[in-house]
Formats: C-alpha cells, structure tokens, sequence
C-alpha cells in the first residue's frame, strides 16, 4: 500500500484545466457499445480503474474493445455475438460496473460468475439481485444471495413494472438493461430522478424509451445500433478542484468541458446556496448531455441545511462538500443521505473519523452528519480506506494547513480520477 505526503500548504489555485471523462457516462458507452451491433468510437473516456473493469467483462465475453489512452473503439456483432465467459468476471472496485451488469447478464442465456474486491464484496446486490429475480434471472451469491460472489444464470425474462426502494441509478439502470432483454415494457418508477444517462445514451444507440417525469418505460427486445460517443468532463471530479479554490485564498480555477446534466449539478446549487462566487458557462450539448465551464474563485462559505431531493444530485460529492462545510460560517446538517453507508465505504463514518483527525468538528447522525464551519484544520497521518473520494477529500483539506497531511492508500484515486495529482500540482504550481 503506498503513501503521501501532501505538501500543499497553503497553496493557492489558479488556472484552467479539463477534468477526465465521466465515469457513469464511460461505463454506459461501453456496456452499450458492446451490446450494439456495429462500431461504437468512445472519445475522452475515463481510463480510471472502474471503467477498465466494464471493458475488460465485455472482452471476456468476445467482445472486440480496444483502447488507446483516453479513446475506445468497440466493434460487437450485438447481443446475438456476445459468449458466455470461461473464467469469473472481476468487477474490482466498481460498483457501477456490478449492478448494470448484473442487468445485462440476466439477459442471457448462460452462466456467469461475478466477484469484486473487498470493497464491493460488502455493498448491497440484492437491491438490483431482487428485481431481476423477479423478471426471472436465477442470481445466488454469499449471505443468503445479497453479497458478491454471485452467480447468474439468465434468459427468458419477463417484464417488470418496478418502484425501487432506494433512490439509486445504477438500480434504475440495471431493470432499464434487463427490460431491453424482455417481451414487452418494462417500467421503473422512481420516488426521486436519480442520473439519466442510461436513459439519454440508449436514445443515442437507437433504442426507443420513454420518460414521464420520473418514470421510464422501456421497449423489450430492441437492437442497438453502434455509434459515437464523447464523455463530457466528470463534474463529480471537477468538485475537488471547484471545493478547492472556494476555500483557500487568493484562488480562481475554471474547470472546461464539464457535464451539466440537471441530474448531476446539485453541487453547482449547493456551492451558491453555501455563498460560492460561481459563474456557469454553458456550451453545446454532446451526445444528448449539456457541457460547460465552471469558474470559481476564493469565497466566505455560508453554512446551510442541505437535504431531500438534491441529495441523489451530489451523492458522490458529499465528502468534498462536507470539508467546504468545516470552513463555512456556522453549523450545516447533511440529511437524507442515508445511501452514503453503501458507498465504497460507509462514507458517513468514514468522512467524520478523517475530518476530525484533522481538526474539525463533525458528527455523525443516521443518514447524514452535522459539521461546525470556522475550524481551523491540522496535520494528521490519514488513510483513503481505500475509497477515491476519501483519499481526494484528503488531498484538498491538506491545501488549509501549514503542518504535515500524510495519506495513506492514495492509490485507490485511480478508480475514478487516475490523473488527480497532476491535475492539483498545476493548479497550484508545484511541479
Ligand atoms: O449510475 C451511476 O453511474 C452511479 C450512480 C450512483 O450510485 P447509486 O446508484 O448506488 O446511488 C453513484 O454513487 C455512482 O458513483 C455512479
Ligand atoms: C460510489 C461510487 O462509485 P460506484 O458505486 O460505481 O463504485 C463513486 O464513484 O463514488
């Protein structure tokens, strides 16, 4: 396991940079790509870790995927061309990668074995497992069919009307997927609109699917076709940088080409609501999602109350807004983010043991923390525990101290932003 140490102290950041590609848009245009027939070109893909998990699957299944850097290109015979693996597919860390999969292989008419690493071999399955047994799939795994390993045997699906218990896309994505393989429509009925991707890209391979508010209805038994796709920039990653120059003094950082799907620019609401100094500079829409440039520049951070349906819209950004809340004004209560104990790690727990061993003043509650703004942070020998988010949340809380921030695991960062320390050291010149 190898370790950091940061040396960013009081560092100022300025400058533009494009962030890698997005990670939930790179997943999907690779699973789609794979199951269309013909060729599908990915451009700006994110070569992170978790997206090399879904390729490699697809290639064990005698799909043609090749890859240079950050461009893909796919050529599949389509649904009809794919094979039954010969070995375990290894879905690593990438929980994106195991429940949309999982949807997939329910699908078809052979045996599948699915493993992750220890991570993913203690987050929930049976939230996707359940649905697709009910369409039909024979899934068993450890612990009574809820854990990974799993094994699948799938074909002949039918078609469910589905209301999934947890606000959650890949859940959504995973019944959508299944739904293709099936006669008839299936539908999924959310509580709350999670990501839209799988929704916005199928459109984009040819597929015929309808939205009404927060129900999706999808036709069975369609056929992709290939086509191109380029990955906007991942605003999940651009987060770090955009926390990042809010606050520490003296910063200004444009982040270029970011994806600003509705579903995911929560954090563009809660950096205004909390007094961010943003500006958003909307550009062309690609492949059905808009992109834009993102400025921020140095602020006094407000504390607020941050809870109900703008949750799913910054699930993944709630480690880096929980360091932005230790330098606000006063108190702010996360809420209703229940789903951040099912992450890579229970990111409740795990974000309020690393701010506090740097300094701050965090609790914990059920489904959220109460974090107290105006601390100031300190050096601390810190770990990732593995998960990416933990270990960037890190990097950018040692940017508010003189003294020494060691990081323990930073190679987890790789899973979604392989290119994360270059990134940090140009914007704060330290080569
Ligand atoms: O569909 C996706 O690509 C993702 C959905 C979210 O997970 P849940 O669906 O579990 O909320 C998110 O946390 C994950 O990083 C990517
Ligand atoms: C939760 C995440 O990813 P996944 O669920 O795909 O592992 C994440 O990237 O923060």
């Amino acid at each position: 396991m190898s370790s950091k140490v940061l040396k960013y102290q009081h560092a100022s950041l300025s400058g533009q940079i494009t962030v890698p590609g997005d990670k939930s848009i790179s997943h999907r245009a690779v699973m789609f790509g794979s199951l269309a027939k013909g060729k599908t070109n990915i451009t700006n893909f994110l070569a992170g870790e978790d997206c090399l998990s879904t390729i490699s699957a697809f290639q064990s299944m005698g799909v043609s995927i090749k890859r240079d850097e950050n461009t893909v290109w796919i050529e599949s015979d389509g649904i009809e061309g794919l094979k039954e693996p010969t070995e375990p597919i290894d879905l690593g860390n990438s929980g994106t990668t195991a429940r949309l999969l999982m949807g997939i292989l329910s699908g078809l008419p052979y045996h599948f074995t699915l493993f992750g690493d220890e991570s993913l071999s203690k987050r929930p399955m049976d939230r996707i497992a359940n649905p697709l047994r009910e369409m039909g799939a024979k899934i068993d795994g450890r612990n009574n069919g809820r854990l990974l390993p799993m094994s699948i045997r799938g074909g002949n699906l039918s078609s469910i009307d589905f209301k999934p218990p947890v606000k959650s896309a890949q859940v959504k994505s995973g019944v959508l997927l299944a739904g293709l393989f099936s006669e008839g429509f299936t539908t999924v009925e959310e509580e709350t609109k999670t990501r839209d991707h799988t929704e916005n890209m199928l459109k984009a391979f040819g597929a015929e699917i309808d939205v009404e508010g927060t129900t999706v209805k999808i036709h069975g038994k369609q056929k992709l076709h290939g086509c191109d796709i380029e990955v906007p920039g991942d605003i999940s990653s651009a987060a770090f940088f955009l926390v990042a120059a809010a606050i520490t003094k003296g910063s200004s950082v444009t982040v270029e080409n970011v994806g600003l799907n509705p579903t995911r620019t929560g954090i563009i609401d809660v950096l205004e609501l909390m007094g961010i100094s943003i500006e958003v500079v909307e550009k062309r829409t690609i492949g059905g999602e808009p992109i834009g440039d993102i400025k921020v520049a140095s602020s006094t951070p407000k504390a607020a109350v941050i809870e109900g349906d703008v949750i799913p819209r910054i699930i993944d950004e709630i480690p880096i807004i929980a360091l932005l809340a230790t330098q606000a004004d006063g108190q702010t209560i996360i809420r209703d983010a229940e789903e951040l104990r099912f992450k890579e790690t229970d990111r409740i727990d795990s974000v309020v043991s690393t701010l506090t061993k740097l300094g701050a003043s965090v609790k914990g509650t059920k489904d959220g923390m109460i974090i107290e703004g105006n601390t100031l942070l300190h050096g601390a020998v810190t770990e990732s525990f593995g998960d990416h988010r933990i270990g960037m949340m890190i990097a950018i809380a040692s940017l508010l101290t003189d003294e020494q921030v060691e990081l323990h695991d930073d190679e987890c960062i790789a899973v979604s932003y392989p290119t994360f320390f270059e990134d940090l050291d140009k914007l704060t010149s330290i080569n």
